[in-house]
């Protein structure tokens, strides 16, 4: 623990001015290992105005002084604390005239003689080396260095529907001692680049950018606003600029990644899908495994950033809130990452591909494969193609197989244990739908039920292997063999999250899966991996998906009228409206389900070839799309022409980097808020904590 010495001028100080209940003290400067308890505290000037700071642990803090003359001495002291500081269970908590910065939320530091020279990006972090070594400077910081910028970011809680914007701002600390400025310097980049469960800070990225998709102005946004952000946070980005469709997926299967941290993506939905796809299928290949018919889908290694510029977006939108790119660069810098889930899609032979937002059957599928035909139009094909295959519906005769998701909550006291939002409930064993905000509760319990799953199969091993060896090796089924169960990595438990009694015998019950068997004539057919929010449609076409919950919601709308095709339409599109108050819609909770067409029932063998890649485009010789009596389905935007599908969620098997979007609420007049969310500043992401 450290206490640095004081700038000329400046008065001693100790830690618990700052009205922290923390028991950490204040003790000798030595050049120490960091330490979440190593406490650094002196006094700055930061526009001009002198301010106490104290780095404690991933906290960063800074109080006003203040004059109070006493006969003729003149000392500085913090301002008195308006309101008593509440403290929770030990946590440190500080004054109300406090601004508290969390670490995960600084972007760089970087420290320079003149205020100038600290505002210039540091250096891409070279890899390897150790972070207290890597100084802002690229090298030893200079003894002169007076200045310390830090660049951090903030998210702005404007209205309900602006609340998940970032944005960059910064501090920039004076001390006429570049001994303390040296030290603050060595500390912050320690801290920033230690390894964190829930954090995980890119050096070297791998950034695909799509020029074609949405209004193509992918490199443009890339450059205007990706890039000066990837270099602000010293981030050595590597960019491929496509040619071509399928490229992404290509490069990622057959190149050396061996060097990047993480791969970034610059595009929509399809471009999404295709870095998602490319990781997948490399690391069933690094594996040996049959990519046709896989035993179990392995996690790839690289966390994947998502940055919008396509025509919908939902894939951004849903895990961010927003569509912004700034905010999206943002999130891949600080690092925050959650486990995704995907969906895989297969025919009755093989498995086709993966899916990341939604495959859907019928009226969406129609505008898939129609609206490839008006690219040139831009994100407007999907309005035009949209009203054509809204009016020529007709409905498709189909039969849907569903697995129900046994709720393995239900019997917990799981509920009680929640906090809960206010418009929202992100809890387990849920009657009332819950929306997957930022630090989800449920997301976070199907994390840890892997978990166990995968220590569980472990332990009992030997006497499972017999009945391991019964089951059938069918696509991610519910047993795992060994082999998968090792190779599961172990998921982050944010927080003190407690499992709740009983889960490993409700999960043994997975076993015994229920079949539910629904057949019609549906306007649409959808299996939602995700909300699939996006701007025109801020609720998604599915509210209540989690983004990590290894479910995927099937909704069925079935054909009625012109009228309610409409009403449904409208419903996904405002704000207010739920499609589960809807007659003619029905939403299961799933996590496999398999479709069929009923005219094509009885048929042998109808389903075509597995059309994996390169996708046939639309309207070619034997596409079913081109009947009226069947439609075609969209993968991610993309057009699939078989007709027997299953999909199948795969428990947050891509991390990706996010934090999930953030619920709206109203700051309460009167009382000073952190620079930063509470949120951030506890480590706590949670839509019922902001
Ligand atoms: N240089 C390129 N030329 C032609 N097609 C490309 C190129 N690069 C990528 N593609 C393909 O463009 C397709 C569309 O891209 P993307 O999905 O990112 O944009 P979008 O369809 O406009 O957006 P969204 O899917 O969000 O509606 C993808 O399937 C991708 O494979």
């Amino acid at each position: 623990m450290t206490q640095t010495k004081q700038p000329a001028g400046g008065s001693s100080t100790s830690a618990a001015n700052f009205n922290s209940n923390s028991s950490a003290s204040v003790s000798k400067l030595a050049p120490c290992p960091s330490s979440a308890h190593d406490v650094l505290l002196n006094n700055f000037q930061l526009k001009k105005k002198s301010y106490r700071v104290l780095l404690h642990g991933e906290q960063l803090v800074w109080e006003r002084l203040q004059k109070i003359k006493q006969s003729s001495n003149e000392i500085k002291a913090p301002l008195p604390p308006d309101a008593p500081s509440p403290t929770s269970g030990g946590v440190c908590a500080y004054g109300p005239q406090s601004h508290v910065l969390h670490l995960d939320d600084v972007v760089s530091v970087k420290s320079g003689d003149t205020k100038l020279a600290s505002l210039q990006p540091p250096p891409p972090p070279s890899s390897g080396t150790s972070s207290r070594s890597s100084s802002s400077s690229g090298g030893a910081i200079k003894p002169t260095c007076q200045y310390l910028t830090v660049n951090y970011a903030l998210r702005l809680s404007k209205s309900q529907t602006d609340c998940n914007r970032w944005e960059l701002r910064r501090l920039t600390f004076f001390n006429s001692d570049p001994y303390i400025v040296r030290q603050w310097d060595e500390e912050l980049q320690a801290r920033l680049y230690s390894s964190s469960p829930t954090r995980m800070r890119v050096r070297r990225l791998l950034v695909f950018i799509n020029p074609y998709g949405g209004r193509k102005a992918g490199a443009q946004t890339y450059e205007r606003h990706v890039r000066p952000i990837f270099q602000l946070a010293g981030v050595d980005a590597t960019c491929i600029t496509t040619q071509r469709a399928n490229q992404v997926r290509d490069i990622l299967l057959s190149h050396d990644l061996g060097v990047y941290d993480a791969v970034c993506c610059v595009g929509g939905d399809g471009t999404v899908a295709e870095v998602i796809n490319g990781l997948l299928f490399r690391r069933m290949r690094e594996l040996g495994l049959d990519e046709q018919s896989p035993p179990y889908i392995p996690r790839p290694a690289l966390p994947v950033g998502v940055i919008p510029a396509g025509s919908t977006d939902t894939i951004a939108y849903s895990m961010h809130g927003t569509a912004d790119v700034r905010t999206a660069a943002i999130h891949v810098i600080l690092g925050q990452h959650r486990g995704l889930d995907v969906c895989s899609v297969s025919n009755g032979q093989s498995l086709l591909r993966f899916c990341a937002s939604v495959l859907s059957y019928g009226y969406l599928g129609d505008v898939a494969a129609q609206s490839e035909n008006y690219r040139w139009m831009g994100p407007r094909r999907y309005e035009y193609s949209g009203v054509k295959a809204f009016l020529s519906n007709r409905g498709y005769e189909a039969e849907l197989r569903m697995l129900e998701e046994p709720d393995l909550l239900l019997t917990t006291p799981m509920q009680e244990e929640v906090p809960h939002s206010p418009d929202s409930v992100c809890s387990l064993g849920e009657s009332l739908p819950s929306v997957c905000y930022a630090n989800c509760q449920r997301c976070s319990f199907a994390s840890s039920i892997q978990e166990q799953r995968s220590s569980l199969f472990i332990q009992e091993e030997s006497r499972q292997t017999e009945q391991v060896e019964r089951e059938e090796p069918e696509l991610g089924d519910s047993y795992l063999t060994p082999s998968e169960a090792a190779l599961l990595k172990p998921r982050i438990r944010p927080g003190n999250l407690q499992l709740p009694t009983g889960s490993i015998s409700s999960m043994r019950n997975l076993g015994n899966e229920q079949w539910k068997v629904v057949r019609g004539n549906f306007f649409m057919i959808c299996g939602a991996n995700i909300t699939c929010a996006c701007a025109r449609s801020p609720n998604g076409i599915s509210r209540y998906s989690h983004l990590g919950d290894g479910c995927l919601d099937l909704i069925l709308v079935k054909k009625t009228n012109l009228l309610n095709n409409i009403r449904f339409l409208l419903n996904t599109a405002g704000r207010s409206g739920d499609i589960r108050n809807l007659p003619f819609v029905e939403v299961y909770r799933t996590r496999k389900f398999q479709f069929r067409t009923l005219a094509a029932a009885g048929e042998e063998d109808y389903s075509l070839a597995g059309s994996c890649q390169p996708i046939s485009p639309p309207g070619e010789l034997g596409n079913p799309s081109s009947s009226t009596e069947f439609s075609s389905w969209n993968c991610d935007g993309e057009v699939v022409t078989d007709l027997d599908i299953t999909m199948r969620s795969h428990c947050q098997l891509i991390e990706v980097f996010m934090r999930g979007p953030h619920s709206y609420s109203k700051p309460h007049k009167g009382v000073s808020t952190p620079t930063t969310p509470a949120s951030s500043s506890d480590n706590v992401y949670c839509c019922c904590k902001d």
